[in-house]
């Protein structure tokens, strides 16, 4: 900390230090004041040195005296205790000019901002930066710019790349806005729905006794991937506003080796986890696109969608979220046998009843 102390008192007086700091000396301060404000800059330190830790570099590395686009809240994190919620932050910087979204970091300390332009981002941080924040109940912001040549942050920021996961297919636009009309029209006519969590499912349709549109994505789907086995199973899942499903994979031995969804009504940003790696994808699942799931993504990724009202798309913006549908297709294994390359991750052995291995997340 001394070193610290001693290197971020000569980096202070442009960029790192608060007006309030900088009228530190001058007499007209009280001593509680004095006290006050050197708590602060304590705290700050202790949020940056802590980011130092995780992330294996010098804090002045990862943060920019130049101003940047992209803000860090260096002690603002997402749930659990002291966490917010997006809604809770989106409503703070919203009001400010260039707002363009925000990044929750997964089991870290801190949060990302993005604007427009670093102009932008230098009115947000002047307001916020050390100042108490009512609608966090007084909680005090440190917040930094993040420097561009940081890789590892600017990689958090902008993590939606779907070649980062092997076996994954997206196809926007795979059914036609009529074909989605007729569907939803089934959907809501059917009778029964089982609460799940917060979700309403129908499980296990045969695909014989869905109605004839279904047919023509099927047909669709075996003509553009003609190695995906004859599909026999549908599960019908409504979302609620705020709703999501938990980290899991689909078990492996119940059923084959791919899972097909489709994503009706409303799209929806869906979390990727390599198990190994703990490496984090969101990728957004147009309304109406096709996305299947195969090979590693399939065996080694769980998948997520994350209770909430809004997600962030790539390019920082908010998207508020509808009531989303979604038909998820699968093959059976009769004999529950699974031979992928991932034994470790695989529940060849485990005895179980449901149709996911849940990882434990929450
Ligand atoms: O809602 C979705 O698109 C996927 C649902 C899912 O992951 C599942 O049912 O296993
Ligand atoms: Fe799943």
């Amino acid at each position: 900390m001394t070193k610290n102390n001693l290197e971020y008192q000569v980096f202070t007086p442009s960029l790192y230090s608060s007006k309030e700091e900088n009228n530190h000396n001058s007499s007209s301060i009280t001593r509680n004041e004095s006290r006050k404000l050197k708590r602060i800059q304590l705290k700050k330190l202790q949020a940056y040195e802590v980011i130092e830790k995780i992330e294996n570099a010098p804090w002045k590395k990862i943060f920019s005296l130049e101003h940047t686009q992209y803000l860090c809240l260096t002690n603002v994190c997402f749930g659990g205790i002291g966490g917010v919620t997006t809604e809770q932050l989106s409503n703070i910087f919203k009001s400010f000019n260039g707002y363009l979204g925000l990044k929750l970091t997964h089991g870290k300390p801190y949060s990302f901002i993005i604007f427009n332009t670093p102009y932008d981002a230098f009115h947000a941080r002047e307001a916020l930066h050390e100042k108490s924040c009512d609608a966090l109940n007084g909680k005090i912001m440190f917040i930094e710019y993040v420097n561009l040549n940081y890789q590892n942050f600017i990689k958090q920021i902008k993590n939606s790349d779907k070649r980062d996961i092997p076996g994954l297919i997206l196809m926007e636009e795979f059914i036609t806005i009529e074909q989605e009309k007729e569907i939803l029209q089934v959907i809501y006519s059917t009778k029964s729905w089982i609460p799940v969590q917060d979700r309403m499912v129908v499980f296990g349709i045969k695909l014989a006794e869905f109605p004839f549109y279904m047919n023509s994505l099927l047909e669709k789907l075996r003509n553009l991937f003609p190695s995906i086995p004859k599909l026999e199973q549908l599960t019908i899942q409504i979302y609620p506003i705020g709703t999501g499903i938990p980290p899991h994979m689909d078990s492996h031995s119940s059923f084959g080796p791919s899972v097909i969804a489709f994503s009706l009504e409303s799209s929806v940003i869906m979390e990727f986890k390599n198990i190994k790696t703990n490496k984090v994808v969101n990728i957004d699942l147009p309304r109406r696109s096709l996305m299947i799931i195969k090979d590693e993504t399939r065996y080694a990724w769980s998948h997520a969608i994350r209770a909430r009202k809004s997600d962030t798309l790539e390019n920082g913006q908010i998207r508020d979220r509808g009531q989303r549908i979604s038909l998820t297709l699968r093959t059976v294994n009769p004999d529950r046998i699974c031979k992928c390359s991932w034994p470790e991750l695989c529940d060849r052995n485990v005895n179980h009843f449901g149709s996911n291995i849940e990882t434990g997340e929450s």
